[in-house]
């Protein structure tokens, strides 16, 4: 696979605003801006000083006199040069060396920013997300920051303050004609840079386009690697990866042709002002208007001011690209979260842990109506379980009780209070949930336990080890606890996964637990024993439980039945078996099931 590029832009205009919005980040260490940019000023001094010592030198060479009166006046010249250029070197070090540090912090202060913005995002927006899209916007825009500074402060700036620099010492030493020459030059050749690079633009997105393409394609075909090999179609993999590599390839190529056009046009203006320069000298020199040395002087400015104009187009476009992607990044930062603590929002306090639903109703989109008038109370410390078809709305209950979203009507309370005025850390606080689908982080088995109380203590943690029922399968593993569980936990078992996440929940010990089809990757073993400990765990807690399969929650103090967003029935299993309705109708279909099995 080929290294993929790191510099996108698009063909929005460019908004120089933005800028303001980088300044909080910067003025922590507004000494040091203010430092770097008088050592910037230094650097170019010395720099701009240079030519004159060597016409000077040149001058004093040339003197019609004695040897040792020519060394006795050059010496001192020759000293001076070596040390200006030390100074111009060094004080460009050290302007980089005071700016790095800026950088590095504004970066450090906008990447956590950022990353705390999206925790704060809502499920809707992390669930329609792009990982892998929003993973580079973000790197693109942190990275923005820097190269939007470093060619700003370290290139544009010091370039502008050489020139006009130049172009006054040019005025004020030879008069207007190698002012205006350099001047028109400058103008001409930034002019063309720009539109050029404007121009360029669409070449440099197709490129982008094209590389991410291909890689989006390699990675695709890589993750589906199982695939591949199941329908034998490595060939027919490979044929549509050189179709997009092929766009690359010519994508590539017109971009190479532009960046010629751009390169040739400035060589071109470059070229005719050094002649120009050159002539107008050399016409002073033959008049006896300037001596060699002011020859020397002006050719030394010429070249002075246009290596770094060499890099303009380069420079604009990478700036652009910056500014761009920093803009995303902010876009990014202005999105609002769906669910935002009031102003006047308090800390839920919970004492018993009684949970009520009053008259819920909810929509994930306005055209479609999930849950429907919803009511109950789960009495603080019994268990309660949900039952119902796929897609009644079961998980969504879980989703509003948590706060993942706030019911379109009604309220939920805990312990009497409504969970919409508290604070969304207090609510969370207060509840356990062992989900549907385990998602762990590719860390050690351990501390992927610890993950539910951080300062949970080892007895603790292998106490919890214990009562999950992870622990014969724990000494079973070569490393034990230390043992890697890979990407999202994709070493484990569909069973081991469930069992860690019900491990991390009996750490958190809150006093409202919800289990979402804990058990259902579990086999039927498994699953007693896993029960057990579940009841054992939720003694004295108020336990919610979503099951698929109603042998699992026989026992429970209130079964609510639901069907098509709405309750249809609640009551203990023998007496939702009494009312030969919905739950019998599942309740036989499973019994038939297992008869069969
Ligand atoms: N984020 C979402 N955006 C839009 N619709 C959603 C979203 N999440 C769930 N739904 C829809 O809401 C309905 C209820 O989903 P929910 O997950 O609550 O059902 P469930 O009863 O838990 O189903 P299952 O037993 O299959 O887990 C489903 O039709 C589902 O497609």
């Amino acid at each position: 696979m080929r290294p993929s590029h790191s510099s996108p832009s698009d063909d929005r205009p460019v908004n120089w605003r933005i800028l303001a919005k980088l300044w909080p980040y910067l003025k922590e260490f507004k000494t040091r801006v203010w430092l770097a940019i008088g050592c910037l000023v230094a650097a170019k001094v010395a720099s701009v000083w240079l030519p004159f010592v060597l016409k000077d030198t040149v001058d004093n060479l040339n003197l019609d006199t004695t040897k040792e009166a020519i060394m006795a006046a050059t010496l001192g010249l020759i000293v001076a040069y070596g040390v200006l250029r030390l100074a111009n070197v060094l004080f460009g070090e050290i302007r980089d060396t005071l700016f790095g540090r800026v950088t590095e912090r504004a970066m450090r202060r906008l990447g956590l920013t950022v990353f705390n913005h999206l925790h704060k995002l809502d499920l809707d927006f992390h669930l329609s997300r792009q990982t892998g899209g929003l993973s580079r916007d973000i790197e693109r825009g942190t990275s923005g920051v820097s190269f939007l500074m470093r060619f700003l402060i370290f290139n544009i700036g010091p370039t502008l303050l050489e020139i006009g620099m130049v172009v006054g010492l040019l005025f004020y030493n030879y008069g207007a004609s190698f002012a205006v020459v350099i001047f028109v030059s400058v103008v001409l050749y930034v002019f063309f840079s720009m539109k050029a690079t404007d121009w360029r633009t669409k070449y440099v997105k197709q490129v982008n386009q094209a590389d991410n393409a291909t890689t989006s394609r390699a990675i695709d075909s890589l993750l589906n690697f199982e695939t591949v090999k199941y329908f034998n179609n490595e060939k027919f993999e490979a044929n549509r990866y050189d179709v997009d590599l092929e766009q690359w390839e010519t994508a590539r190529r017109k971009n190479r042709l532009s960046l010629f056009a751009l390169n040739g046009g400035q060589a071109f203006i470059i070229a005719g002002a050094m002649t120009s320069m050159m002539a107008l000298a050399a016409i002073n020199v033959a008049n006896g208007k300037m001596t060699i040395g002011d020859f020397v002087l002006v050719n030394a400015f010429t070249m002075q001011i246009f290596m770094p104009l060499n890099f303009l187009g380069f420079v604009y476009r990478e700036i652009r690209g910056s500014l761009t992607n920093i803009e995303n990044l902010f876009t990014l930062l202005a999105k609002k979260p769906a669910i935002v603590d009031r102003a006047d929002a308090k800390e839920l306090n919970v004492t018993k842990g009684q949970i009520s639903f009053e008259n819920v109703g909810f929509s994930y989109h306005e055209d479609r109506r999930i849950l429907k008038n919803v009511n109950f109370v789960v009495k603080a410390g019994t268990k309660v379980a949900v039952v119902g078809e796929s897609g009644a709305g079961k998980s969504t209950l879980v989703k509003l009780l948590f706060r993942f979203y706030d019911p379109t009507e009604g309220c939920i309370k805990i312990d009497g209070q409504d969970i919409a005025l508290h604070t969304q850390d207090s609510v969370r606080r207060h509840i356990g949930i062992v989900p549907q689908d385990t998602v762990l982080f590719n860390d050690t088995l351990y501390e992927n336990i610890r993950y539910g109380r951080p300062d949970a203590s080892e007895l603790e943690i292998e106490e919890a080890i214990k009562l999950a029922h992870l622990d014969t399968f724990v000494t079973r593993l070569p490393d034990k606890g230390n043992t890697q569980v890979g990407e999202r936990g994709l070493k484990l078992s569909g069973g081991e996964k469930q069992r860690v996440a019900i491990a991390r929940t009996i750490l958190k010990r809150p006093p409202i637990m919800v289990f979402d089809e804990a058990t259902s990757s579990l086999d039927s073993q498994s699953e007693q024993a896993i029960l057990s400990a579940l009841r054992e765990i939720a003694k004295g807690h108020t336990s919610f439980m979503i099951a698929h399969r109603l042998s699992t929650i026989v026992d429970a103090d209130m079964i609510i039945v639901m069907d098509q967003g709405q309750i249809a029935e609640q009551g203990s299993h023998n007496e939702l078996l009494k009312l030969d309705g919905l739950y019998t109708k599942l309740w036989q279909a499973q019994q038939k099931n297992s008869d069969n099995d």
